[in-house]
């Protein structure tokens, strides 16, 4: 069974790192695939796995294979591809050079194009789409905090990978709509580029009328775009997206209630896309804000407020001074 085979972390950062954390813990043979400097840190720290609720895992780095070499994927039953976008390419050649023919590949990655991707580059294998809900950030020294809640989601099939890749602390839920799941998750990623512009974290941007109305504006061009396309984006909530824009409007005290009762989200919460431009990486925005301008432009649908964000955020990125700290107005451009 492939399922009983190592499982392979392809470019273990803050979601690999973590994930990958929580299955070897649950003794599951895994190995990371990482840069020397994440090997350093893990090699020096061990691996600190901390969570919203307060709970912690410890592990040491003898718990896990690790490696720069992609020869390391040479055994995997389960490949788990956590690179940003970009990356996917690049990873997906290692994989085909060094994984066994029948090794499942998962993309736990945000955006909607990594799956084919993956599939063009690795023809013939089992390649399946995942959702990752809730936010690591990766604090050093070899913690990864997870900082809001939800399970991970993953396309059905009939090996059950997501029933073979769950843990305690970490469930991972067969989706019959995965591609429905990922324009979902598109949708909730378009407040990716207002964090890491604004420099503030999560929990207090979504405590903030100003900042909620301004991702419902940005909201509601996208879901225009994927209703002109005939894209049903399916919630990873009990809340439809449909009604996600008007809530996000609503008074705080109202929308504190609503959003208490959904997800758990705690004070370090800081999107992916803060980190990278905290560390003067490039960012997914050509694979977020991007994938929705293609759809919006093929179907003629009008993304002003989006096409804005993307150009700050590539002002940002090539200012290389980490999160410009812009106010919701100087987003929309009228201060
Ligand atoms: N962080 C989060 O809270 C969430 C992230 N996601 C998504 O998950 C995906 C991963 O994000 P995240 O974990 O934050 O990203 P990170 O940048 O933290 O991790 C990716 C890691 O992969 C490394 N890498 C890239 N290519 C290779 C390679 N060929 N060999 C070895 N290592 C490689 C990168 O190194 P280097 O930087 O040197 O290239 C980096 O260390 C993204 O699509 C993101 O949008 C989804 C939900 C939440
Ligand atoms: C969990 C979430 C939505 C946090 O913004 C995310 O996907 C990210 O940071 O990339």
């Amino acid at each position: 069974m492939v399922t009983d085979r190592p499982i392979v972390v392809a470019g273990a950062g803050a979601i690999g790192c973590f994930v990958g954390g929580k299955l070897a813990a649950s003794e599951r043979r895994v190995a990371l695939l990482v840069r020397p400097r994440v090997k350093t840190e893990i090699e020096r720290f061990g691996l600190l796995l901390t969570d919203f609720d307060g709970s912690e895992t410890k592990l040491g780095a003898g718990h896990l294979a690790l490696s720069e070499d992609p020869s390391i994927f040479h055994s995997a039953g389960i490949v788990l591809v956590t690179v940003k976008s970009a990356d996917t390419a690049d990873v997906a050649d290692q994989i085909a050079q060094h994984a066994p023919q029948d090794a499942i590949i998962v993309s736990l990655q945000n955006g909607v194009g990594n799956v084919a991707m993956l599939n063009e580059r690795l023809g013939g294998r089992c390649v399946l789409a995942g959702m990752v809900p809730f936010n690591v950030v990766a604090m050093g020294e070899g913690r990864f905090h997870r900082s809001s809640s939800g399970d991970i989601h993953v396309g059905e099939d009939a090996d059950n990978t997501a029933a073979a890749l769950s843990a305690p602390g970490l469930t991972m839920r067969a989706s019959r709509d995965i591609t429905g799941v990922q324009w979902g998750k598109l949708i909730i990623n378009l407040n990716n580029a207002l964090s890491a512009l604004s420099d503030v974290p999560l929990a207090a941007q979504l405590a903030n009328r100003e900042w909620r109305k301004l991702f419902a504006d940005q909201m509601a061009e996208g879901l225009a775009a994927m209703n002109a396309a005939g894209i049903t984006p399916v919630s990873a909530t009990p809340i439809p997206l449909k009604w996600t824009p008007a809530l996000l409007r609503l008074p705080d005290t109202i929308f504190n209630a609503i959003l208490g009762r959904t997800m758990k989200i705690d004070p370090e919460a800081r999107s992916s896309m803060w980190q990278d431009l905290k560390q003067g990486r490039r960012t997914e925005i050509d694979y977020l804000q991007g994938a929705v301008i293609a759809l919006a432009e093929q179907n003629n649908v009008a993304v002003p407020l989006m096409r804005r964000i993307v150009a700050l955020v590539k002002e940002a990125e090539s200012a290389a001074k980490g999160p410009p700290g812009l106010t919701p107005q100087q987003i929309r451009g009228v201060a």
